[in-house]
């Protein structure tokens, strides 16, 4: 684990999410240190999506508070970006009929702050931030190995590049902690390895990620930190190991022992480092400038 400081970057305390008769998320903590990779698994329905929409502003929570930096975060999806969390989606949710650069850039419209005179007249300003946006998102373009394919429809990219483009299109906005919903749901092995080769590569830009995976190979052989919801409450929390260990997971959720769970990930780890494609390689020498911000 490469966290750095010993407050957390988001904090969620006592998060509890009531639908009319349903308590879909009861008291839900967890604490997230920057450049730390937190998972979140679960069986179907424990309240994974709802606790990230509660992250996120798109559900107030019933009861309890989420934490950014210290300060608590607005309950609107809008303000929670800029404030620096971003996310993306269990289904796709792209522009189709949008280029790839288009929609990075609709992500890098939430940091720009050109005034409404420098914007109706297209002035030296708004075409200074226009260029240094299109720069930026260029940058994360090749950053999620999609460069040169700026100017394609996002509908005609194959499926692994459109998850890249959403995580394009959420690093656009700057986050400090990046909330990915099943990010290799659908992917062939290659296209997951490339996504986990991704995800670290994220980490060491100094952005915290927490993950919703049901693919628990890959939670295990890519987090620092699992937290296990089990209908709405947190079961067990703790490092891979401590996690894919404990009885009560292994009940509630693995359904196989210990030690198959650990060969299984033995051999994901094998063959994902024989199998290890290029793609993400040269990420790690082009990072996007910390200094873009607009
Ligand atoms: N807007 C809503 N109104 C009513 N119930 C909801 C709403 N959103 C989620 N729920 C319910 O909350 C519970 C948790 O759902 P959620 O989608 O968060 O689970 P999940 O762990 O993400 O599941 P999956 O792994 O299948 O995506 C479910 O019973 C779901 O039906």
């Amino acid at each position: 684990m490469t966290a750095t400081s010993n407050a957390p970057v988001l904090a969620a305390s006592n998060v509890t999410m009531v639908f009319g008769g349903l308590t879909a998320l009861k008291d839900v903590n967890i604490e997230l240190h920057e450049g730390q990779i937190l998972g979140l698994i679960g069986p179907n329905g424990a309240g994974k999506t709802t606790f990230f929409n509660c992250l996120t502003g798109l559900y107030t929570p019933t009861r309890g508070s989420v934490r950014l930096k210290g300060r608590t975060l607005p309950s609107d999806p809008a303000q929670v970006t800029v404030a620096g969390v971003a996310r993306t989606f269990q289904n796709i949710r792209l522009f189709p009929s949008m280029t790839a650069l288009e929609n990075v850039l609709v992500g890098r419209h939430s940091r720009m702050k050109q005034g409404p005179i420098a914007s109706l007249f297209h002035g030296p300003s708004f075409k200074k931030g226009e260029a240094d946006a299109r720069t930026r998102c260029l940058e994360l373009l090749d950053f999620v190995g999609l460069s040169g394919l700026d100017d394609e429809l996002a509908r005609n990219l194959p499926y692994g590049d459109q998850r890249r483009l959403e995580i394009a299109r959420a690093l656009a906005t700057d986050p400090a902690v990046l909330l990915l919903d099943e990010p290799t749901a659908g992917m062939n092995p290659q296209e997951t390895e490339a996504a986990r080769q991704l995800i670290l590569s994220i980490r060491e830009l100094g952005i915290a990620v927490v993950v919703i995976e049901h693919d628990t190979k890959f939670i295990f052989s890519l987090c620092d930190h699992v937290s296990v919801l089990v209908q709405g409450e947190l079961l067990v929390e703790g490092s891979p190991e401590v996690v894919r260990g404990d009885p009560r997971v292994i009940e509630a959720y693995l359904g196989k022992p210990p030690e198959e769970v650990q060969a299984e990930v033995d051999a994901y780890a094998a063959e994902s480092s024989a199998e290890r494609t290029s793609i993400i390689e040269p990420i790690r020498d082009r990072r996007p400038n910390e200094g873009g911000q607009q």
